[in-house]
This record gives structure tokens, sequence and C-alpha cells, in this order.
């Protein structure tokens, strides 16, 4: 079985944990790809820095930082102190050492020339992970949030300086994934989405981590059109957000925090969005009966990955959809 998941960062990992471990239950060969949002990256000190793809690779790998949820294991930052003394970089985003390494090999590699793709292909070889990573673009994309001061000027900020320097605390007004209009899908993306047997939306931000990948050009239109099931799973359990910012974000976009609202952001395939399955967790099971009128499957089952066996059976539950999409059509 080839499965493709659209994923940010912490919920994309541990959903993809648990869609490997499920996989590993299954008789056959299987491939699982995650096509990966690029607009949480940024340049700092230098220095080409890719979140998501990074937390994904990490966790896959066993090395991820489980406690703060983001960066390696065991991590010291003495070379972010240094930077911090010398005013280069952002103070309040700090680069562990061991995870720097990761970042001035991918950088090095981008100044040889080299697509982002190649250097996620060579990171990631490091390690046996049992899927495939491949960024949504090769081209930077950089989501900037619009923010209002308190006398009512807008200015954009960086994504990262929003979420991390300011926790989401300046109200957000809207978002701009710059360099979006003009970028492709990377190597790979379509023919991972036209070739798989299941497409997922991962429990991951709608607006910051699904929606920037859905919006390079070519890739909402690649699920569209894939002959697999396409079925998704709600972030937002009994109206909040399990981790991260997507209430904030998704009030700067005017949409509700419930998981019929992000259905409803996505769109059943079959009225011009993407989605032909949904999964609800269970104390929103009173949602699932407008959720299908809307015209697309929805299951009610628990949603919340605390360990790789919850997220497992998650995984599972993704496959029984998909599979009952596929009989009914
Ligand atoms: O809350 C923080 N998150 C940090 N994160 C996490 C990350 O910025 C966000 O949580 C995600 O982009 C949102 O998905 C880092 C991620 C990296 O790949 C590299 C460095 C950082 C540094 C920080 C940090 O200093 N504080």
């Amino acid at each position: 079985m080839r499965i493709t998941v659209l994923a940010g960062g912490v919920g994309g990992a541990r959903f993809l944990l648990g869609m490997r471990e499920r996989l590993a239950q299954e008789p056959g060969e299987h491939e699982l790809t995650a096509v990966v949002n690029t607009g949480d990256d940024a340049w700092v000190a230098g220095l080409r820095i890719t979140p998501d793809l990074d937390s994904i690779m990490y966790a896959l790998a066993g090395v991820n930082d489980t406690v703060r949820g983001w960066g390696r294991a065991g991590e010291s930052e003495r070379v972010s102190a240094e930077l911090t003394a010398w005013g280069v970089g952002w103070p309040w985003f700090t680069l562990g050492d061991l995870d720097l390494g990761a970042h001035i090999a991918r950088t090095s590699w981008l100044r040889e020339g080299l697509p982002l793709s190649t250097a996620v292909e060579r990171l990631t070889a490091r390690w046996p992970l049992g899927a495939r990573l491949l960024p949504a673009t090769d081209d930077e994309v950089e989501t900037w949030v619009r923010v209002a001061d308190d006398d009512g000027t807008e200015r954009a900020i960086h994504f990262q300086e929003w979420w991390v320097r300011h926790r989401s605390s300046l109200p957000a007004v809207g978002f701009e994934h710059r360099g979006q209009g003009s970028a492709r899908p990377a190597p790979g993306v379509r023919e991972a989405i036209a070739d798989a047997d299941v497409v997922v939306l991962a429990p991951s931000n709608p607006v910051v981590s699904v929606g920037p990948i859905l919006g390079i050009p070519g890739i909402t239109e690649a699920v569209r059109a894939a002959s697999a099931p396409v079925v998704g799973v709600s972030p937002i359990i009994g109206g909040a957000v399990v981790r991260g910012m997507a209430d904030a974000c998704l009030a700067a976009i005017g949409v509700e925090t419930s998981a019929d609202a992000v259905a409803g952001l996505y769109g059943p395939r079959a009225a011009g969005g993407v989605l032909d399955g949904w999964l609800v967790d269970e104390v929103d099971a009173a949602l699932t009966a407008g959720i299908a009128a809307s015209g697309m499957a929805v299951r009610a089952v628990p949603l919340w990955m605390r360990d790789p066996q919850t997220s497992a059976a998650l995984a599972g539950e993704v496959l029984a959809l998909a599979r009952e999409v596929r009989q009914a059509g």
C-alpha cells in the first residue's frame, strides 16, 4: 500500500509514527511518503531552518526532544549563546548545537545550488525512517503574519516571530504565504499524490501547515485529481486545539475552532474541495450528521495520539475510512 500524508510539524510527526507502526502490522509491502510544510522555514544567522521537516525527521529517527516538542534530545545551546552575544540571529529562537549540524549541512548544500529536496534526501538518509520525506516545494515559501498594532496600523512579521517570540499573543489579522504564487511542487510530490492508495491530511494546523502545502500551485489540483480516497483527521477536538495555535490562526481567517468548520474549510471533493472522508473525535460525534450532509464520509473515533499505540490505532481508522470510501465509490 502507498500512503501519502500532507503534514506539518508535531501533529504530522505523531501521525506518521502511528502510520509507520500500523503499516508494519499490515501484510505486504508499503510505502509511506510525507509531503511536508515549508511555510515555517526561515533564514536565521545565515542558515536555512526547516522546522516541520526537522520535527518529522527527528521524530521518525527517534532522536527528537519529546518534552520540548522540537529539536534534538540531549541538546546543548552553546553556539546559540555565542550568536546571541554577537547579536546574530533571533535571540528568542534557540538553535541547539546538534540541530545546528543539520542547518549547516542543509545550508551548505543549498549554497552549492542543490534543491531543498536533495538536502532533505541527504539528511534523512542518515536514519532508517521508514518513510520518505518530501518538502512541499523546493522554492522558498514563508508564512508571514499580519498583525495589528494598538494604534491600528498593520505590519507583517515572520510566522516564527509571531509564534515563538510573541506566543501568538499579537492578534493576527491575516497570513501571507510569501513566494507561494510562483512556487512549484518539489520533485516527486505530484507523483506521490497521484500514485497513492490513500492520501491523508494529517491532524496539523489547517491554516499554517496543511494550508500552505495545498496552496502551492498544482498540489490542490493533484489531490483533487487523485484516484485514491482523501481522508483527513481533525486537529480540533471538542472545540479546542490539541496543541499549537490553530485556534488563533482559524480566528484570523474567520473560521470557527471546531471539527466541522475545519472540514468545511477543506471542503468535500464532490463540491470543489479536497476531502472524501473526515475523522472527528468521539466527543464531537454530534457533528457527524452535519459533516456527512456536506458530502463526505465521517466517523467519530478516538483522536488523541498519546503514544505509539493510540497513534497507530488512529492510523488504522484512517485506513478503514479510506477503504469504506473506496468501496462506496
Ligand atoms: O518555542 C520555540 N520553538 C522553537 N522551534 C519550534 C518551531 O519554531 C515551531 O514550534 C514550529 O515552527 C511550529 O510548528 C524551533 C524549531 C527549529 O526547527 C529550530 C529552532 C527552534 C527554536 C524554537 C525556540 O527557540 N522556541
